[in-house]
């Protein structure tokens, strides 16, 4: 059977009454920016798109061209889409408000244009994240104050993989599901619906080289993964880390595991490495919806209260029941 495309996956969502067709439009202005992403990054070296831009962003991050590439046909694309009220995107100092000579909608869209960006040099898979939320009543130039919200409360959550092909996966809080870019026919077409992840793994996602900075639940958890079948847990555990987050949760989505990014003690500032509204709070959502789990390893990712738009958190997502012995070992840790 010829797959249904992610237009008509939408409007079979729209028809059961689970988004509006501002939300459907939305996220195909977003699938079509992914789109045209997809198109200058495999175009390399040739399209002289790769290396640095030579600037910085807020968090003090150098650049890569095809960061502020990405983040500028996001933005382009959704300035006039139509849909929205505003936007925010980690390469951006604040939120952009939708000009009033444009149509409006009430949607706020949150993104990482591109992620592992730092992989893009060496031909490795990077991607897009984003997130979507309801501007509140009655507000039509969102402040930052407006983007304050709850994982929880997202009502759209997706990321795009480029790598041997390109692929969307996306959750409108009603399962997860997986499409992948016909490059011949220029559309989205669904490759897996209901995505599940595993319950258990034997695989495990970290960075090593930040061992030694580790907090000691911690340095405990994985010390015992380490061990393997002769250790506390009893099976030997394999290791993968490609570096960039869409592509490690890519594949934990499709086979298991659990990924991490904790909090370090290398520089006390900063709880963690990735961002909290571009990438956790949408990621826990895809995760959760593939029935796995996410935390901070103290509590659901989704229940944090954000404070700061460009806020960072830990994250340890993926099989369930390996996420909450990782939880487990940090909540005993604080007596809880
Ligand atoms: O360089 P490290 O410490 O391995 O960190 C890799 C992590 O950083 C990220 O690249 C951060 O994302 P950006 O590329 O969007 O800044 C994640 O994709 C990845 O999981
Ligand atoms: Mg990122
Ligand atoms: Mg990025």
């Amino acid at each position: 059977m010829k797959p249904i495309s992610l237009t008509r996956y939408l409007i079979e969502e729209q028809r059961a009454g689970r988004i509006n067709a501002d939300l459907r439009l939305l996220i195909e202005v977003v699938a079509r920016a992914c789109k045209s992403i997809s198109h200058s990054i495999g175009k390399g070296a040739l399209g002289g798109v790769l290396g640095d831009a030579g600037t910085g962003n807020i968090q003090g991050e150098a650049q890569k061209k095809l960061d502020v590439l990405s983040n500028e046909i996001l933005l382009e694309a959704n300035e006039w889409g139509g849909h929205l009220a505003g936007c925010a995107s980690e390469e951006m100092d604040d939120p952009v408000k939708i000009p009033n000579v444009y149509p409006k909608g009430n949607f706020l869209l949150l993104y990482d244009p591109l992620d592992g960006s730092s992989n893009i040099d060496v031909n490795i898979s990077v991607g897009t994240i984003f997130s979507v939320l309801h501007c509140p009543d009655g507000v039509t130039d969102p402040e930052v104050e407006h983007y304050l919200q709850k994982g929880s409360t997202q009502v759209a959550a997706g990321y795009t993989v480029y790598g041997p092909s390109t692929l969307l996966v996306l959750t409108v809080g009603n399962g997860t599901h997986e499409f992948t870019l016909d490059r011949e026919m220029g559309s989205f077409l669904m490759t897996e619906r209901d995505m599940k992840i595993p319950e258990d793994t034997k695989e495990f996602a970290i960075n090593m080289s930040n061992q030694r900075h580790w907090e000691p639940p911690m340095k405990k958890y994985i010390q015992e993964l380490l061990d393997g079948k002769t250790g506390p847990r009893g099976k030997d555990f394999n290791m993968r880390w490609v570096a960039s987050m869409v592509a490690d949760v890519h594949r934990i989505l499709t086979r298991g595991g659990i990924f991490i990014y904790p909090k370090d003690l290398k520089d006390p500032s900063k709880p963690g490495k990735l961002r909290l509204m571009y990438e956790a709070n949408p990621m826990s959502l895809i995760v959760e919806q593939a029935g796995g789990a996410s935390t901070t390893g103290l509590q659901r990712i989704l229940d944090v209260q954000p404070t700061a738009l460009h806020q960072r958190v830990p994250v340890f997502l993926g099989s369930k029941n390996e996420v909450e012995v990782a939880t487990r070992y940090h909540l005993e840790a604080q007596g809880k």
